[in-house]
Order: C-alpha cells, then structure tokens, then sequence
C-alpha cells in the first residue's frame, strides 16, 4: 500500500527544508527568518464574545447543529465546534505532552528529524521549501504509532507520550468522522462516497504537534506561512493561545481568536474538490508572539491514498478531474497553491 511517505518519496526535501533554527540559542529574528510584511494591518475579528464571532462557533449537542455546519461550510469553509465530547482531560494531556517534546534541547530533538523523503518525525513544515523565508515553527509529525520516536527521545519514559497521542488520534478520528457524515449528508453524498470519506480502513490520518517558541521581534517573523490544507478535513487546537490568522476578503488578515474547549474545523482541499467547489478554502497562517510560547495541535483526516477523489456524482458540472489521491498529493508537493488550478476542468 502507498503511503504518504511514498507520496514525498518523488521530492525529498534538502536539510535547510527540514532542520528547524535552534532557538534556544537564538535573542533576535535572523534574516532567513525575517518575513517581508508590508506593515499589513491584522484584524482581530472575533473576539471571546462566542454570541458575536465571525466564524462561527457551533455547539454540536444543538439541535440546529447539521444545518449551522452545513452553512458555515458554505460561507467560511470554516468552523469551530464545542461540545464535542473529546475529554477535556486528554486535550490538557496532549498539549502537556507536546509540550515536553519541544521543551527538549535541540540536540534531543534533532534525534528525531524526519527523513528527506520521510513524512513523520521533527522538523519544520513541509510546505518550507515554497518560501524564501524560513518560519519561527517547529514540528513533530505523527501518524499512527510514534513508539519508535518516543523511545529515541525517552528511552526510560516514552509510553506516555505514545499513550496520550494514541488515545488522541482516536479521539479525533471519531470526532472527524462524524463532523464528515454530517458535512457529506449536506452535501447529499451516496453511501459509496461517504464509505470513501469516512472508511476506518486505509483512511489517511496525520497529527502535526506545532511549536512557535517566543519570538524577541513577532512582527518580523511569521510561524507558518500561508497554506490551506490538503485533505479533507483539519481538527486543530490552539490551546488557548491566538495566533491562527485567516485571510478574509476585503479585510485581509484577521486572528481567529482561541474559543475555550474548542477545535478549529477547516475544509481542506479534498473536501472542496468534493464539494466541486461549493465549500470555499480559506487561506490560513500562523503568526507568533514574544511572551509566549504558543503550541497548536492539528488532527489531518484524509480518504485512502490508493482512492479516487473527484467532486460528487450529485454535481451536473464537475469543475474538477477526476484524480488518485495520492496523485493529487504528489502535484501538491510539487506545485503548492498551484495544484488545484493545474486540475480544473
Ligand atoms: C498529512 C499531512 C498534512 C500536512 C502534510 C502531512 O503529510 C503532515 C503534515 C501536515 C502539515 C502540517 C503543517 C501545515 C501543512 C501545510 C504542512 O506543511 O504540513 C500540513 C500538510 C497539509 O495539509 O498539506
Ligand atoms: O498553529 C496554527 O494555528 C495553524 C496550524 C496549521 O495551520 C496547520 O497545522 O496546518
Ligand atoms: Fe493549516
């Protein structure tokens, strides 16, 4: 079976794509981290006040859940879900976890790096070597078991970690799956697609731990650039701590401020080819900060590898070709913001 480590096979990454700066060595913003920005303005549109956000804040266990998900689907491509049923507990672990990680020396760390072709382990964002600037981020991939990392970096003490990151894939994967039928049910899906969508065999699954440490000038630096997400749908946590931007027509950049006990959920860029183009994708970053070190953890639910996407059979004008998922990820390695164009009908 292929698997997505195949898929970055085609483009290894050279080293300065995948070793993050050291920054604990490090009091001001290099000029491979200083970022071009214009003096952009960034507004902060919604606030904590959860009866008046901008993207909207949906409570799952409401009544009129289905159809607020199906709109902001629609509108934003967008969503943040309470409610959810994810243990609180868990979610303090995880962030507690991925915070022991990136507390570890450079060197501990750098024990771990992800491999040139490989698509698992540290290192900085793959998306890296569409920029000239590199970003103040490091990263720690995992999909399915990370025992083999774990025991690099605690050899005496790693099954804990491995134990909160297990119990949270589950977590996510149940919640992405019931998120997608409702989503795929808005879109009046057939068994087969939603079969396709939310198969438990083969279903593509990554967790991105991210570190954007205190940065000495955040207006220079950016943490992640630009991107929308490849598959079909992104669950992600800031954990208390603002930084997600997102980039709104008319208004430019504006923080999606964190919503307690809640997840960010993004349409990425299956979803809106499925969608045949009905759900928007809306351009995301992240920008960092001086006092404090910020960590978001992002849960990626793809179809298999090895299937078919193309927008819906419900769709009279598909506005997209038909495609292997895995070659519609090979081109997005290749080719970034510029692979859904390279598909259009
Ligand atoms: C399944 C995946 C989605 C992702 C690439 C990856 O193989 C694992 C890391 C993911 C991530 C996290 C940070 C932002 C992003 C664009 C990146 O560079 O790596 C996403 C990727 C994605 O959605 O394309
Ligand atoms: O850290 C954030 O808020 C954004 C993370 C993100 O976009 C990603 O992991 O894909
Ligand atoms: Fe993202």
């Amino acid at each position: 079976m292929t698997t997505l480590s195949e898929v970055y096979r085609n483009d290894p990454i050279t080293d300065h794509h995948i070793i993050p700066l050291d920054f604990d060595s490090i009091d001001e913003v290099p000029e491979s981290h200083t970022w071009p920005r214009f003096d952009e303005p960034i507004n902060k549109i919604q606030t904590n006040n959860i009866k008046d956000p901008l993207i909207p804040v949906i409570d799952l266990a409401s009544p009129n859940a289905r159809n607020l998900i199906g709109q902001a689907c629609e509108t934003w491509g967008m969503f943040q879900v309470i409610n959810h049923g994810v243990p609180s507990e868990l979610v303090k672990n995880v962030e507690y976890e991925s915070r022991r990680l990136f507390a570890l020396q450079t060197h501990e760390k750098r024990r771990v790096l992800r491999s040139a072709d490989g698509a698992t382990g540290y290192g900085v964002a793959r998306i890296s070597p569409f920029f000239d600037k590199r970003m103040w981020h490091e990263g720690f991939t995992i999909m399915g078991s990370c025992a083999d990392d774990a025991k690099v970096l605690w050899p005496h003490d790693y099954q804990r970690f491995c134990d909160t990151m297990d119990a949270y894939q589950q977590q996510m994967k149940l919640l992405s799956h019931r998120l997608l039928l409702i989503i795929l049910e808005k879109l009046d899906a057939t068994q087969e697609e939603i079969n396709w969508a939310i198969s438990t065999q083969d279903s593509q699954q990554a967790l991105q731990l991210n570190s954007y440490p205190c940065c000495p000038n955040p207006s220079l630096a950016l943490g992640l650039a630009p991107h929308t997400d490849s598959l079909l749908l992104t669950l992600l946590n800031q954990c208390g701590i603002s930084g997600l931007e997102i980039f709104v027509e008319g208004s430019g950049w504006s923080q999606v401020q964190p919503v307690e006990d809640a997840f960010v959920v993004n349409v990425g860029d299956l979803l809106h080819m499925f969608s045949n183009a009905k759900f928007p994708l809306l351009s995301h970053r992240a920008s960092v900060n001086q006092s404090n070190h910020r960590i978001s953890i992002a849960y990626f639910h793809g179809p298999p590898i090895e299937s078919r996407v193309a927008p819906s059979s419900k769709f009279q004008k598909p506005c997209f070709k038909s495609l292997l998922v895995k070659e519609y990820l090979i081109l997005k390695a290749k080719h970034f913001s510029r692979a859904l164009s390279l598909i259009q009908t």
